[in-house]
């Protein structure tokens, strides 16, 4: 057993603020025992235009933010999961990244956003992430770590149990959502959808999110969750943001996924619909 412990922060367009964010709290989940922190998606930074987005992205190998959470890692012994971005070739477009950070602070891993968010909902938020985002083109297998076997996804890829799914057959013991969600899908659709993704493939879900006001057009709506393989919501932060970064944990329990699949074995009919 291993706890894990999710960061609820408030990017905005100072990657020297977020990163002091970040390094708090992993400090205080070192503090707490934790072996492993997830951080939200755009942890480096909340642009406010698809221009100052792709102005601000640097390569992992000249990132500030990237490199002190390396530091962090491999100073306080914890692995660090945080959601980035990067350019992608051509100069026009931004890579949304998700990483994995070991406890010598080195990138073992990364996974780039299958699923972008382009939306315009009455009276509701309008965003065009397509517009400034590359879209990634592959699953990227689980991987093992101190905590169990890790598969990566981030934030709108939630809505597509496709991705959780062929995950979990791949043996995924924890699936991550770090994610910006906005406030009226928020409220609507977010422990709906992490709980399902968790009792679906009767996994661990990790949620880290922001939350907040990153700048004059975008609110997050925060509520980071970890839930158990059985649905149960085992820590969970606020919706506001009370002018500091924050944390929560949660013990994972191997043995309870092991369990759960025993007891209930989720059988596919592969001979009447597809394979994931
Ligand atoms: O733009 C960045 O730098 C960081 N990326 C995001 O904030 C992304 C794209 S705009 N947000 C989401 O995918 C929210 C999904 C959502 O809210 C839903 O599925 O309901």
């Amino acid at each position: 057993m291993a706890i894990a412990a999710v960061g609820q922060i408030c990017s905005t367009s100072s990657m020297m603020d977020n990163l002091l964010q970040c390094q708090n709290l992993v400090q205080k989940a070192a503090s707490a025992g934790a072996k492993a922190i997830f951080f939200p998606e755009a942890s480096d930074y909340i642009a406010s235009s698809a221009a100052e987005s792709v102005s601000l992205a640097r390569s992992l190998e000249e990132s500030d933010f990237v490199q002190g959470l390396q530091r962090s890692a491999s100073e306080n012994k914890i692995h660090i999961n945080v959601g980035v971005h990067a350019p992608a070739e051509g100069g026009i477009r931004v890579k949304n990244l998700l990483l994995w950070i070991d406890d010598n602070g080195k990138i073992t891993e990364q996974y780039q956003k299958l699923h972008l968010f382009d939306v315009e909902i009455k009276d509701g938020p309008v965003l065009r992430e397509s517009h400034s985002v590359e879209k990634g083109d592959s699953i990227l297998p689980p991987f093992d770590t101190v905590l169990g076997r890790v598969g990566l996804a981030i934030c709108f890829d939630l809505r597509f149990p496709e991705i959780s799914v062929a995950l979990r057959r791949r043996n995924a013991d924890i699936i991550t959502f770090p994610s910006a969600f906005t406030i009226p899908t928020g409220k609507a659709h977010w422990e709906v959808l992490l709980r399902a993704r968790a009792i679906e493939t009767q996994s661990y879900v990790v949620a880290a999110a922001q939350v907040g006001q990153h700048n004059e057009k975008r609110v997050s709506y925060g509520h980071s969750m970890i839930i158990s393989p059985w649905g149960s919501v085992l820590a969970e932060l606020g919706g506001d943001w009370n002018g500091g970064p924050e944390l929560a944990t949660a013990e994972i329990d191997l043995s309870s996924i092991e369990k759960i699949r025993k007891e209930m074995p989720l059988l596919r009919r592969t001979d009447v619909y597809p394979e994931i």
